[in-house]
């Protein structure tokens, strides 16, 4: 099991938790609207980061953003399987593309 899938897994069972006892279920029942607007803050604060090269820092707010986004995910009933399908998908597009490049350069 890696991390992500760990942490999927507690921020699916975040959805029926009581928000006093855990961020992720405060964060949950404000909403789709909210998780979103969390989401886009994270992914702006990695930004920021990224361009000033602060590499601790970036590892810090891209471990937020990446949390903020499975939250946003599960907000919308949409899996991490679901994205993780759909990248596995693009990656066999992208090896049907690599043939056909060798056999039509
Ligand atoms: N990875 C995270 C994680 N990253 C960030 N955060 C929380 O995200 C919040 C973001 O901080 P902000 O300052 O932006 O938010 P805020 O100002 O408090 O809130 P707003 O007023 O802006 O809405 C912080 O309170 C962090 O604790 C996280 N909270 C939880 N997790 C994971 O989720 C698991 C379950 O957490 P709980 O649901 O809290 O039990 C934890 O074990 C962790 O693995």
């Amino acid at each position: 099991m890696t991390v992500l899938d760990d942490l999927w897994r507690t921020i699916e069972t975040r959805k029926s938790a009581d928000p006093d006892t855990s961020w992720t279920a405060a964060l949950l029942a404000r909403g789709p609207e909210k998780c979103a607007e969390k989401f886009g803050e994270e992914a702006i604060e990695a930004i920021i980061e990224a361009t000033r090269g602060d590499r601790d820092a970036l590892v810090s707010e891209a471990a937020d953003a990446l949390y903020h986004l499975l939250v946003m995910l599960a907000s919308r009933d949409v899996t991490l399987d679901a994205v993780l399908a759909e990248l596995g998908r693009r990656q066999g597009l992208s090896g049907l593309a690599e043939k056909a490049a060798r056999r039509n350069p």
